[in-house]
């Protein structure tokens, strides 16, 4: 399946994959007030975006090197 196909068979999933500095995350999640989990790539922590919950993903150091080490 090619990228339009996919777009045309689940016009609702799009990605909302953002990056932001540390210092924005810091003020979104409240100063990384409260964890929600873990997951292979990182903690997840609860956030806002403008008004809105949201799961704020930082990725670990040595998630990005084992992602540019399988990417780059
Ligand atoms: N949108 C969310 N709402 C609430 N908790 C969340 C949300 N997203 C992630 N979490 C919590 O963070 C944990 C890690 O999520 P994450 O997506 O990083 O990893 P995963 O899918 O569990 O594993 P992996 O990173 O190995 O694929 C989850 O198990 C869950 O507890």
């Amino acid at each position: 399946m090619d990228d339009d196909q996919r777009q045309n068979s689940s016009p609702s999933l799009e990605s909302k994959n953002r990056r932001f500095t540390f210092a924005e995350v810091q003020r979104m999640s409240n100063n990384l007030e409260r964890i929600l989990g873990k997951g292979g790539f990182g903690t997840v922590f609860r956030g806002y975006l403008d008004d809105t919950e949201a799961a704020v993903k930082m990725l670990s150091h040595s998630s990005v090197q084992g992602y540019k080490q399988r990417y780059i």
